[in-house]
């Protein structure tokens, strides 16, 4: 990254050029912008490369990071107003919270290097691959080795790459005409409308006519998504819960639990009442009531975005997300529940974990605008692990960020609900808009 900086360079004078080239016929700067736009355009420029000064990096507090931080480069601040610092119950990291949005806690390093790279080889060989739906799905026949086994086994030979046929050729049903997708505005899904969006119609998304047979191995790179848990239906950005759910596997579970259960709740909603709904704080049941069953695997190549979303699929608006990042870092952005707050920036590095719970910031807007290039730690670089070299390869270009959640609260029975029969017609309108261009997620 230094070499950005460097006007002499030649890295500067290629993103000097390039930068010039796309604004020529658009304004740089927007008044209509939201300030949550306004911070994504910030940080999604590649010249001037953003300044980093606001964004939160906790690993500058941690002397034991300083090669991690070296490695690309890029360096935030740990002097940011307003973020405390707050002790976890059992674990060795610390925890810090960001007082204006209660409810979201930090642990950097969370994820010690071995488990890492133990998560990142699940993620990518075990987990995203047949019968785990992923983005590759929609349109190709993935065969049952994966994409990942196939570019393994094509790197040491070539002529052995099995072609993922078109699923449109294949003949799968028909389903919702494809296209550029477009941005959903869901109905926030919660216990009161869980029956009408459960029985709400869930037609696959049509493969798209025109795609080619192509090695299944030049499809690693296009892996965006896995599912996790019970079966998300992007048309309608709600579970289809008729098909599931999917179990978590025990590493995951076992992390998110044990991430939820080190910190001390009653710190971090000391004195923030809210608005928690019916049942009250449920914060105060977590240690026996918080259970992941659903989410998402993210693979972002160092191009790729998140556009500000809000994650509200899920009947329970308060149990924790808990977010994991792997590999390159990132600029995540969360504000509050709408776009006009201006949000937090914050640097997540690998072994990372972010906690998004309670009602002002489970559903808070949130996104990661940035990859930051050249990133990848020192820890997930090394060369004398034999069976590494294909993971790291693949990795040097990759942010993974493991996206966990709990769709239902304590205490509701998804089988009991549903076994009461479908809704009225009127009750079934789910309120979806196409209002909004492409989400990144779904485009790459
Ligand atoms: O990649 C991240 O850090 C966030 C991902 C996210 O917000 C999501 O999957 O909904
Ligand atoms: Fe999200």
């Amino acid at each position: 990254m230094g070499a950005l900086y460097e006007p002499t360079s030649p890295e500067y004078k290629k993103a000097r050029k390039q930068y010039y080239k796309s604004v020529r016929n658009r304004p740089h700067e927007d008044p209509n912008w939201t300030p949550f736009r306004a911070a994504e355009k910030h940080f999604k420029a590649r010249f001037p490369p953003p300044d980093l000064s606001n964004v939160l990096d906790l690993a500058t507090l941690d002397p034991s990071r300083e090669a991690e931080i070296k490695t690309g480069g890029w360096r935030g601040n740990c002097a940011i107003e307003g973020i405390q610092h707050t002790q976890l119950k059992q674990a060795r990291s610390r925890a810090f919270v960001v007082p204006h949005i209660p409810g979201l806690v930090v642990l950097p390093s969370y994820v010690c290097h071995e488990r890492q790279k133990e998560l990142i080889r699940w993620a990518i060989a075990e987990h995203a691959k047949p019968p785990t739906e992923t983005n590759l799905d929609i349109h190709h026949a993935i065969p049952e080795q994966g994409v990942w086994e196939a570019w393994l086994q094509s790197r040491d030979d070539p002529s052995q790459d099995p072609m993922a046929i078109p699923k449109a050729v294949v003949g799968s049903p028909p389903g919702e005409p494809s296209g550029p997708r477009q941005l959903i505005n869901n109905e926030p899904a919660s216990p009161a409308s869980y029956t009408a969006l459960a029985h709400a119609d869930k037609i696959p998304q049509a493969p798209s006519p025109t795609v080619k047979p192509v090695p299944t191995s030049t499809l690693l790179h296009k892996l965006r998504w896995a599912n996790l848990g019970w079966f998300y239906h992007w048309g309608t950005k709600q579970y289809d819960f008729a098909k599931g759910p999917d179990a978590i596997d025990p590493r995951v579970r076992t992390l998110c639990r044990d991430a939820v259960h080190s910190v001390d709740w009653s710190e971090v909603f000391d004195g923030c009442e809210g608005d928690w709904g019916e049942e009250g704080a449920d914060w105060k049941t977590w240690s026996d009531t918080y259970e992941p069953d659903a989410g998402i695997v993210n693979f972002y190549q160092t191009k790729d975005t998140l556009m500000g979303h809000v994650d509200r699929s899920e009947v329970c608006a308060t149990s924790p997300l808990v977010s994991i990042s792997l590999g390159n870092a990132a600029v995540f952005l969360i504000g509050g529940t709408t776009r006009e707050s201006p949000p937090t920036a914050l640097l997540l590095r690998s072994g990372d974990v972010v906690i998004m719970s309670g009602p002002a910031c489970r559903r808070a807007y949130h996104g990661v605008p940035r990859i930051l290039e050249d990133t990848l730690p020192p820890h997930l670089r090394n060369e004398d692990d034999p069976g590494w070299g294909a993971f790291q390869e693949y990795m040097n270009a990759t942010r993974i960020n493991v996206n966990v959640r709990q769709v239902f609260p304590k205490g509701f029975d998804p089988g009991k609900e549903l076994s009461k029969g479908p809704v009225s017609e009127a009750q079934c309108n789910t309120d979806i808009y196409y209002t909004e261009p492409i989400q990144a997620r779904e485009t790459g």
